[in-house]
């Protein structure tokens, strides 16, 4: 089976003169389809940089990225849109969670966005939020919930709509151990039951100890962690 997604050579470069900081630097890397991966890395060694291209939020300063075949580094604004519409979920560090909006809510406008036949709503809704366990809170609103319950809702809209990639950003990050292990779990199945791939950002070493891909990113470049010391050095 091909690659998901092939990164060849790319390398993301801000700001200019002698302020430009290249934060990426010849970057290669092939995720296979149905695969859970995850990416270590120290705090700003460029890790959300690099979820941001593969979702085509950003554009590489050099080299190119293709999504099962498709240039997404030459896509315009609009056909980078469409593409996350048709093939993204994003977890962001930040959740983004509608403020006023119920969980079921937030659920559904992630489901309206991806387009989603309205008749699959429902169920949709109820299953995803039975996954992150969080059927007794549906109702409530981003104030009434904890930080690891915000951070679960995210999780639900993200895989409501069985997008084919999903990108998630330190996604366990306020979640207790059981939690977190109950959430990669979830991923692990969603790759195999609904053939979604997942890349994923965490600093947990007992997570990263029992996922069998996972990248270390340093100085701009990225490796395949071999060995478990690799893993949790
Ligand atoms: N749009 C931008 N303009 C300028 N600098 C940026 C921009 N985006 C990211 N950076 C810089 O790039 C570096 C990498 O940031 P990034 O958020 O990718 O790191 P990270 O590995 O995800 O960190 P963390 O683990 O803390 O989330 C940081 O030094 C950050 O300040």
């Amino acid at each position: 089976m091909e690659p998901i997604v092939t990164v060849k050579n790319v390398g993301r470069t801000f700001g200019k003169g002698n302020k430009e900081i290249q934060i990426l630097k010849g970057i290669d890397l092939s995720i296979e389809q149905h695969s859970l991966t995850a990416l270590r890395g120290r705090s700003g060694s460029g890790k959300t940089t690099l979820l941001n291209l593969l979702g085509g939020l950003d554009k590489p300063t050099t080299g190119e990225i293709f999504f099962k075949g498709n240039p997404i580094h030459t896509f315009s604004d609009k056909e980078s849109t469409e593409f996350r519409r048709n093939n993204i979920g994003i977890i962001f560090q930040s959740f983004g969670l509608v403020p006023l909006m119920t969980v079921e809510e937030n659920i559904e406008f992630g489901l309206r966005i991806a387009g989603v036949a309205r008749n699959e709503w429902n169920d949709r809704i109820a299953d995803s939020i039975d996954l992150v366990g969080l059927t007794k809170r549906a109702k409530h609103r981003q104030y009434e919930l904890s930080g690891g319950e915000q951070q679960r809702v995210a999780i639900a809209r993200a895989i409501a709509p069985t997008p084919r990639f999903i990108l998630a950003d330190e996604p366990t990050a306020e979640l207790d151990s059981a939690m977190s292990f109950h959430i990669i779990k979830v991923f692990q199945e969603l790759t195999t039951s609904k053939n979604m791939t997942i890349m994923m950002t965490t600093h947990d070493p007992e997570i990263l100890e029992i996922l069998e891909n996972v990248y270390l990113l340093e100085d701009g470049k990225i490796e395949k962690a071999k060995h478990e010391q690799d893993t949790i050095k």
